[in-house]
């Protein structure tokens, strides 16, 4: 039959050509993404078994083999890896090796090649290689494959995928040699010339000792030849029967005996890679950084190291015993905090070593862990539980709980005793912990145990340091949100700088997740969250009897001042107070704490808008619940105090009229400095415009000449594009620029013109 002829999607061409020129030196990668394929198709064949009698009988042997075979000229050779896994018919065969039908495959690649050829090794190694690295090695590659017996197919044919390194097409055919499988893949590599060293078996047996013993739960084998030394029968007939002669014609014979015969004989023999049992099993005393790292990058198929891992051996509730393997890669997945949804797909569990499942169902790992990379081996489930039995029972809830409860004890542990790693871990997971004290209501202590923020006074504080620190009678954790904000901007605020000036600590808030991390915890340790630029801020030690008659006095003698502007400031605003809280600032905008700080009405304008929501009444009720506090030792609420006071004595309307302006001018700094959007900022620029006249004794009304000279009449034709050739030209030549200009003939030589 002839073969079918295919063209490589463009993808996919894209991607081998990226995984060779990237990947060379690391070219080892082919046998471990072989066999993980390999290792992936016989669990489907055993999982499809389960409900599909006929796929799998539960006695044919399940295993993965790895055969080598030399040229003629002992040069090259092939590599034939075979597995008795789900097989492929030759639709499958198309889909599956001819095209990438992962999404986002595209950007990737864009990605991928937009790096320099190593930094993309990383990256295709995130991505996962799969079958395309086999050209790495080969520079051909032909797939032979057949799936089981089942419903769809009683009598399925086996296929043959073949393609070049270099070629844009691949072939599909029925294999000339018949059904040679029984069930499965076999999978040839055509060496190229400078790959001939994988044909040397003892080198195999190192590689898939190193990245791939513990890739499969199936017995892969490798057939080893030696040589021998046999006894060699056909020679030591032939001098039997010489001997028998010569005793008939000579009576004496020689009493010493021959020594026998030997010849050399190459002998065969499937060897067994991976008996030992699986790392997780071992002791962990036992078990070497680089083997937890080698089985990691196996499994995980990530080619960098993880960034920490946890072995350990559990019970559940319900008396199942396991043994676990926790990994924290070195990088969230790019589309990590993109992807709401995504649930945890790297937590593998086992049953005996088999594989079971990767899908918790409802008991799916919450989004702040979704991206580790679990092992998990359990002694005593029935190992063809079906999927559905595990999601309902209890299983995979206790699995659940126990995975979460250990993530956390193993960051727990590095923040406490390595200060190095946390940091780094910090950089990758900083958010993750604030996304699981917002999310996970049940460990929202422990992770936000875990979280640290830039204060006033120094970097990466956790709650419990910020209370070590609290002053005397302070009965407050001080924080300032706003997102967005560079944490020196914060530090500088208004509502800060009384705080820093007396010696306390105030976390700087501004990213998204660090006020809602403050709202749903409430308190730390007994000590409520206080947002400094809300009202009810206590520095704890206001009881003073001095200060507290300082204050009253200063508010009596303001009062004035705070009655006038309440009537001038009243829309904007709920209150006028006399404020403790400020030190070199005149004033500041305070949220009450029934009202929205600016960092909230930012939040709830943002969301408003993407809902496309107009403002409602109680929104508009709550942006209002602000006060203006003032600063009575500041100059400038001074100099207004005594204008108030002028004004009750003499009433001089121009004076009052001015007065307005400045308490305007003065409430749109202050909710600007207070991190809130003027209302109106037109208003605001032109009244300050104003001021600035005043100081510079121009006078208030005059206009700037506003003449302008009026558009051209109105003209629909469209400019000229200017052509040469097939190519636009880009610029125009300005039609008042003069140029000298020759005459040229054919040959290039100029004409000379007298009138030129
Ligand atoms: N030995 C095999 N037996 C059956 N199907 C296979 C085999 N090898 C590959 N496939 C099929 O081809 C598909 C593509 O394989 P490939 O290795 O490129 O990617 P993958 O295994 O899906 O992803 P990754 O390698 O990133 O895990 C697989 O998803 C599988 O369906």
């Amino acid at each position: 039959q002839q073969a079918e002829k295919y063209e490589y999607q463009s993808d996919v061409a894209r991607l081998r050509r990226i995984v060779v020129d990237s990947l060379y030196s690391n070219r080892d990668v082919f046998l471990r993404e072989l066999i993980s394929n390999a290792n992936d198709a016989i669990e489907k064949l055993r999982l499809t078994a389960l409900t599909e009698k006929t796929v799998w009988d539960g006695a044919a042997p399940l295993n993965i083999t790895i055969k080598t075979e030399k040229d003629e000229d002992g040069k090259g050779g092939r590599i034939i890896i075979t597995d008795t896994g789900i097989g492929m018919n030759p639709e499958e065969l198309t889909k599956n090796l001819g095209t990438l039908a992962r999404s986002g495959t595209s950007e990737f690649l864009a990605k991928a090649e937009s790096e320099d050829a190593t930094g993309s090794g990383n990256l295709i190694g995130a991505f996962g290689l799969g079958f395309y690295s086999s050209f790495l090695v080969a520079d051909r590659v032909q797939v032979a494959s057949r799936p089981p017996v089942s419903s769809k197919d009683s009598n399925p044919s086996q296929y043959v995928f073949s393609s070049s390194s270099d070629d844009a097409t691949f072939e599909i055919y029925p294999d000339p040699r018949g059904n040679t499988l029984d069930f499965g893949t076999e999978v040839t590599l055509f060496l190229k010339d400078d790959a001939a060293s994988y044909l040397d078996a003892s080198g195999l047996t190192k590689l898939v000792n190193t990245h791939s013993s513990f890739s499969s739960a199936f017995p892969i084998y490798l057939w080893t030849e030696k040589e021998e030394q046999i006894l060699d029968e056909d020679a030591e007939e032939t001098t039997k029967e010489a001997v028998d002669d010569e005793e008939a014609a000579i009576e004496e014979v020689d009493e010493s005996p021959e020594p026998p015969k030997m010849k050399t004989v190459t002998v065969g023999n499937w060897e067994h890679l991976n008996s030992q049992p699986p790392l997780w099993m071992r002791d962990p005393k036992e078990v070497s950084e680089e083997e937890y790292n080698l089985l990691y990058k196996a499994t995980f198929k990530d080619l960098q190291e993880p960034l920490a891992h946890h072995h350990f051996t559990g019970d559940t509730g319900s008396g199942v015993s396991f043994r676990a393997l926790i990994y924290v890669p070195s990088k969230l997945d790019e589309t990590y905090f993109n992807d709401p949804l995504a649930s945890a797909k790297d937590i593998r569990l086992l049953v005996k070593h088999v594989f079971i499942t990767s899908d918790f169902g409802e008991h799916a790992l919450p989004k702040w862990a979704s991206w580790v990379k679990v092992i998990i081996d359990a002694d005593d489930l029935p190992l063809n539980v079906s999927r559905e039995t595990l999601q309902s029972g209890t299983f995979l809830k206790q699995v659940r709980q126990i995975v979460l409860k250990r993530i956390i004890q193993l960051f727990s542990r590095i923040a406490e005793e390595d200060e190095e790693k946390f940091a780094e871990i910090q950089k990758v997971y900083g958010t993750v912990f604030k996304l699981g004290a917002s999310e996970d209501a049940k460990n929202k202590e422990k992770l936000a145990g875990l979280t640290r923020f830039t204060t006033n006074q120094r970097k990466d504080v956790s709650f419990d340091q910020y209370l070590e620190n609290k002053k005397e009678g302070q009965k407050q954790i001080f924080y300032l949100a706003d997102m967005g904000k560079a944490v020196e901007d914060l530090a500088q605020s208004v509502f800060v700088e009384k705080l820093h000036a007396r010696g306390y600590e105030v976390l700087l808030m501004n990213e998204p997740l660090d006020e809602i991390v403050a709202q749903t915890l409430r308190t730390w340790k007994g000590v409520t969250f206080q947002d400094v630029a809300k009202s009810g801020l206590k520095f704890g030690d206001e009881d003073n009897e001095e200060d507290k008659q300082s204050l009253k006095q200063l508010k009596t003698e303001f009062t004035p001042l705070v009655e006038w502007l309440k009537q001038e400031v009243g829309d904007a605003v709920r209150d006028v107070v006399v404020s403790d809280r400020l030190v070199t600032s005149p004033c500041a905008v305070v949220a009450d704490s029934m009202g929205f700080t600016a960092n909230v009405q930012k939040l709830m304008s943002a969301t408003n808008r993407a809902a496309g929501a107009q403002n409602d009444f109680m929104t508009e009720f709550m942006k209002k619940q602000k006060v203006l506090e003032i600063n009575p030792r500041a100059p400038l609420i001074q100099g207004m105090l005594r204008r108030v006071d002028q004004l009750s004595e003499d009433k001089d309307e121009d004076a009052e009229a001015e007065l307005k302006e400045v308490a305007s001018i003065l409430l749109d700094g202050a909710l600007v400095r207070s991190g809130f959007e003027v209302p109106n900022s037109n208003l605001f620029l032109t009244r300050v415009d104003r001021v600035l006249r005043r100081s510079l004794g121009v006078s208030e009304t005059a206009a700037a000449d506003s003449t302008v000279k009026p558009a051209p009449p109105v003209d629909p034709k469209l400019p000229d594009v200017v052509t040469g050739g097939d190519e636009k030209m880009f610029f125009q030549v300005p039609d008042d620029i003069e140029f000298e200009m020759e005459e040229i003939d054919e040959d290039g030589n100029v004409i000379a013109h007298d009138e030129l």
